[in-house]
C-alpha cells in the first residue's frame, strides 16, 4: 500500500463535503449558503442568518418568526445551571465557564447519544439547535453579573437576539444602533468553513454524542489564542503598544523575536479577510456617534494594520476577523474577556449547521498517523532499570 502523505495541520486536506459556506482565499470572498457576507451584513439579521445556515435557504416570514419566537422563549436556563455557576471561580476565564456550563446543559437530557430515530427527526434536531443558540448568550451574560456578585438579569422577550444580550449584560435597553452593530458582528462570526473549532465539531458529531458535548468541545477549541482567543490578545497587544508612535518599533521587535502579531495571518485567506474590512467600517460607524469617541485603540489598530502590511503583506499575511472585533467590542464598553465568548455565541449557528450536516451523512472520523516511535522493546523490571 502506498504510504499516506502527512500534511501538518491538515493544510489543503478536505475532510468533508459541505454546502454551508465557501471561502475564496485569494480573492478574499466569503459566502454563507451562496450569499456574500457583505450582503448578509447589510440586509440580514443574526436570527435570519442562523436559520439560513441551519436550513440552507433564506426563510419565509413565518419560518423566521417562529424561529425568532423559539429563541426568545428558550433563553432561560435551568436554575441548577445558575447554582453550578455559583461555585465556579470568578477569576476564571469566561470561556472556561462557558465550556463547562454548555456541557452541563446536556445533563438535563439524560441520553448521551442520539438514537437512529432522533438523528432522522429534523424537528427534534432543529429544536435542540435552537435551544443551544438561545441559551449561550444567557449563560455569558449571567456570568457577567454573577462574577461581580449581582443577580443575573432575566432575558427580555421583547428584544431581539443581539439587543437582549446587551440588555442582559448591563440591565439597560441598548440604543438600537448599538444593537444593530452587535447583530452585524454576530452575522460576521456565525460560520467559516472547516476552521479548527468546526473541525472539532465534525469529529465529535461523528461519534453521535449529544450536541452539548459537540458545542462544548468547539468552545474549548475556539478559546485558543491561535483561533477565536486572538480577539482578546489583539486588544492586550494594542494596549501594550500604547501609542501610534510606538507601533513600528513594537512590530519590528516582535517580528525579530519571530513572534506572531495577533489578529494577522490566516490559513485560507492570503489577502485581507473580508470580515476585517466590515468590522473596521463598523468601528468607524461607532466612532462617528457622539459620546463614543474613545478611539485611541482604534487609531493604534489602524497604525498596526498599516505597519504590519508593510512588513507582512508580501508573505500573504493580512488582518483577520479577530483584528478589529475586539477593538469594536472594547469601544462598545464590553469587557475584554467576553470577546471570545461573543464569538462562540455567534459561531454556535455555524457549528450546529455542521453538526446537522455531519449527522445527515455520517461516518466516524478515524484518521491515521505516521508512526515514528520504537518497536519490540524488552520490558525491564523496575529494580533493574539503570
Ligand atoms: C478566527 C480565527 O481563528 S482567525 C486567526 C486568529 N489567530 C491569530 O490572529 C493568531 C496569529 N496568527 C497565526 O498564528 C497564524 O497566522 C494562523 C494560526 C492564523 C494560521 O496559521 P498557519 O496557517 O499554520 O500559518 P503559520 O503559523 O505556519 O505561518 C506561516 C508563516 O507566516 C508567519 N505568520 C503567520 N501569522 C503571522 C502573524 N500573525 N504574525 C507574524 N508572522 C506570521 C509565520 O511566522 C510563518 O513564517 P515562516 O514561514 O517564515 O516560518
Ligand atoms: O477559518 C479559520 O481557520 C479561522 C477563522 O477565520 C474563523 O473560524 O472564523
Amino acid at each position: 500500500m502506498a504510504e499516506a502523505i502527512y500534511a501538518p495541520g491538515l493544510e489543503g486536506v478536505p475532510v468533508t463535503h459541505s454546502g454551508i459556506s465557501h471561502i475564496d482565499g485569494s480573492a478574499g470572498l466569503l459566502e454563507y449558503r451562496g450569499y456574500a457576507i457583505e450582503v448578509l451584513a447589510e440586509h440580514s439579521s443574526y436570527e435570519e442568518t442562523a436559520l439560513l445556515l441551519l436550513d440552507g435557504e433564506l426563510p419565509q416570514a413565518t419560518a423566521l418568526a417562529s424561529f425568532d419566537a423559539g429563541l426568545r422563549a428558550h433563553r432561560r436556563v435551568k436554575y441548577n445551571i445558575r447554582e453550578l455557576m455559583k461555585y465556579m471561580p470568578v477569576t476564571g476565564h469566561p470561556m472556561d465557564m462557558l465550556h463547562c456550563a454548555v456541557a452541563s446543559l446536556g445533563m438535563f437530557y439524560p441520553q448521551q447519544e442520539l438514537s437512529d430515530a432522533e438523528r432522522e427527526n429534523v424537528p427534534h434536531l432543529d429544536a435542540m439547535a435552537m435551544r443551544i443558540i438561545a441559551r449561550i448568550p444567557t449563560i455569558v451574560a449571567m456570568w457577567e453579573q454573577m462574577r461581580y456578585g449581582n443577580d443575573p438579569i432575566p432575558p427580555n422577550p421583547d428584544l431581539g437576539h443581539a439587543a437582549n444580550f446587551l440588555y442582559m449584560l448591563s440591565g439597560q435597553e441598548p440604543d438600537p444602533e448599538l444593537a444593530r452593530i452587535l447583530d452585524i458582528c454576530l452575522i460576521l462570526h456565525a460560520e467559516h468553513t472547516i476552521n479548527a473549532s468546526t473541525f472539532a465539531v465534525l469529529v465529535s458529531s461523528s461519534t453521535l454524542t449529544n450536541p452539548y458535548h459537540v458545542i462544548a468541545g468547539a468552545i474549548g477549541a475556539l478559546a485558543g489564542p491561535l483561533h477565536g482567543g486572538a480577539n482578546q490578545k489583539v486588544v492586550e497587544m494594542l494596549t501594550e503598544i500604547g501609542s501610534v508612535e510606538r507601533v513600528p518599533g513594537y512590530l519590528d521587535e516582535k517580528l525579530a523575536r519571530k513572534e506572531k502579531i495577533w489578529g494577522f495571518g490566516h490559513r485560507v485567506y492570503k489577502t485581507r479577510d473580508p470580515r476585517a474590512g466590515i468590522l473596521k467600517g463598523l468601528m468607524e460607524r461607532l466612532a462617528a456617534r457622539s459620546g463614543l469617541k474613545h478611539t485611541r485603540l482604534f487609531e493604534i489598530a489602524q497604525a498596526v494594520e498599516l505597519a504590519a502590511g508593510e512588513r507582512l503583506a508580501s508573505k500573504g499575511i493580512h488582518a483577520n476577523v479577530d483584528f478589529y472585533s475586539g477593538v469594536l467590542y472594547h469601544e462598545m464598553g464590553i469587557k475584554d474577556d467576553l470577546f471570545t465568548p461573543i464569538f462562540a455565541m455567534a459561531r454556535s449557528a455555524g457549528w450546529l449547521a455542521h453538526w446537522r450536516e455531519q449527522l445527515a451523512n455520517n461516518r466516524i472520523f478515524r484518521p491515521t498517523q505516521v508512526y515514528v516511535g520504537r518497536h519490540g522493546k524488552a520490558y525491564v523490571p523496575l529494580a533493574e532499570r539503570g
